[in-house]
């Protein structure tokens, strides 16, 4: 099949060189010339583990990418990944995708055969009615036209892992055909790699896709909070929820609690389903309760390396900047909230991380920037931890380098030895 996807970012260039290597011909469409180039040299815009091969063996091959949107009416079915930011309140700020919508329409205003269009962002039910259907009519009203959804459930850091190994299947259509062809350019991939296909509408499939993010970011917000009152209590969260975890309706997975949740999703996203259930007249408590807990937890963390350490003028390291390891993505990084604290409170910082500390020098070049984690440590007056690369596991006798070995640990990853002062913010 012939698949065209606009937006070559997290999501697009991932499922562009998937669908590439299930063997479908793939044209990648962004707006950004850099990055068509950089497509078509065979390499990864964005830090992916297992993307770059991938680009490496489809480029001008079954994959190419360009900035116009001529080829889309010669494809079968269209992916729009472009994305989805929050306005000031939270709302989903459609302008990007809607644009892409309309001139979507525009190329496919004379095609005769049958086209899918295929919302793959991240979209709230209503916009889909009230803002992107009628953005591709406003490009053109073609009957031979079908919109549909298709949410992404991949993890920045295992994005190929997870497209290639889904959960599920949602598929989101609104007639027989258009169901036929989505399922048809996932076919190889299902054989493959099994799983349930969740045939729906095209709103229900945006809903599910706000409930799965909703939820897990709410289960993570619950476990801090239930590890707040662990701490409290002078009792180990970790211990507790490796018990609860054992319960299959609660499940092992995102029981770990720390500095909260960041990336370029849950935050918007718990957000815009928020904006959007007030708009239709219902308040979400749950959500915004997960969203108040989620921003305590950078404060708690720097409340206890307070009681060790006076912070006005003390040098503190912050390891890790990333808002989860092994992508350098920094977009709501819990480390953006600890660094204002620390700043607010008058401390020197020094800042390391292995790949996201060039990231974050845009949004504070006023720190300084280390190149190891042993070279952050050096003299420092204490330590927050804030992301859980794997490297920091293995921290030890670096720590003795600090003038005060005060470790804070937001993840869990540091290994308490008796040479170091070590709180961990839920244990
Ligand atoms: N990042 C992630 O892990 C996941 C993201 N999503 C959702 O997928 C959507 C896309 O997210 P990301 O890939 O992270 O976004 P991104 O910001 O990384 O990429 C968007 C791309 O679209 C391009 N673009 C903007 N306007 C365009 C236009 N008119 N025509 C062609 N290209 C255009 C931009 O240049 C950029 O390369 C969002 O709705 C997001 O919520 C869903 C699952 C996972
Ligand atoms: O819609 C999206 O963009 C994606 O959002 C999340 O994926 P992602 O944000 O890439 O990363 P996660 O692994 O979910 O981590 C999100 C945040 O939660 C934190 N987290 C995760 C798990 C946990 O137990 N505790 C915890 O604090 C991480 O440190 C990170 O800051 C979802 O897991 C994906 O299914 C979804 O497709």
């Amino acid at each position: 099949m012939h698949i065209t996807v606009i937006g070559s970012g997290y999501v697009g260039t991932t499922i562009a060189a998937c669908f590439a290597d299930l063997g479908h011909e793939v044209t990648a469409i962004d707006i950004d010339e850099a990055i068509v180039e950089t497509i078509n040299d065979g390499q990864a815009p964005i830090d992916e583990p297992g993307l770059e091969e991938l680009l490496e063996t489809h480029a001008g091959d079954r994959l190419t990418a360009t900035t116009s949107y001529d080829p889309i009416p010669e494809s079968d079915i269209t992916f729009l990944a472009i994305g989805t930011p929050s306005n000031e309140d939270g709302s989903i700020d459609l302008t990007a995708l809607e644009a892409a919508a309309e001139a979507t329409g525009e190329a496919l205003a004379d095609k005769r055969d049958r086209h899918l269009v295929v919302i793959k962002s991240t979209v709230t039910p209503p916009s889909i009615t009230d803002d992107l259907v009628p953005a591709i009519e406003r490009g053109a009203n073609n009957p031979n036209v079908s919109v549909g959804m298709n949410p992404e459930f991949l993890r920045e850091g295992s994005a190929v892992e997870d497209f290639t190994h889904p959960d599920k299947l949602v598929v989101g259509t609104t007639e027989a055909w258009a169901t036929d062809r989505l399922k048809d350019v996932f076919e190889p991939l299902l054989e493959a790699h099994p799983a349930p296909v969740v045939e729906t509408d095209p709103e229900t499939a945006a809903m599910i896709k706000y409930a799965n993010n909703a939820f897990l970011a709410s289960k993570i917000s619950l476990v801090n909070d239930l590890g707040n009152i662990c701490k409290e209590f002078g009792l180990d969260a970790y211990e507790v929820m490796d018990a609860i975890g054992l319960d299959d309706r609660i499940s092992e997975q995102f029981l770990r609690s720390g500095v909260g949740w960041g990336g370029s999703c849950f935050p918007k996203d718990v957000n815009a389903i928020t904006a959007a259930a007030k708009a239709a007249g219902y308040d979400p408590a749950v959500f915004e309760a997960a969203v108040e807990v989620n921003d305590r937890q950078p404060e708690r963390l720097l409340t206890l390396l307070e009681a060790h350490v006076d912070l006005e003028d003390a040098r503190i390291a912050v390891l890790g900047l990333a808002f989860k390891p092994r992508t350098d993505d920094i977009r709501n990084s819990r480390a953006i909230p600890v660094i204002n604290g620390l700043q607010r409170r008058g401390a020197e910082i020094v800042a390391y991380d292995p790949v996201a500390s060039e990231s974050m020098s845009t949004e504070f070049p006023e720190i300084e920037y280390a190149e190891s984690a042993d070279a952050a440590l050096t003299n420092a007056d204490g330590t927050v931890v804030v992301t859980d690369w794997d490297e920091f596991a293995t921290l030890d006798d670096e720590f003795q380098t600090m003038a005060n070995p005060i470790v804070v640990d937001g993840r869990r990853i540091v290994e308490p030895t008796d040479d170091i002062i070590y709180e961990g913010l839920t244990w």
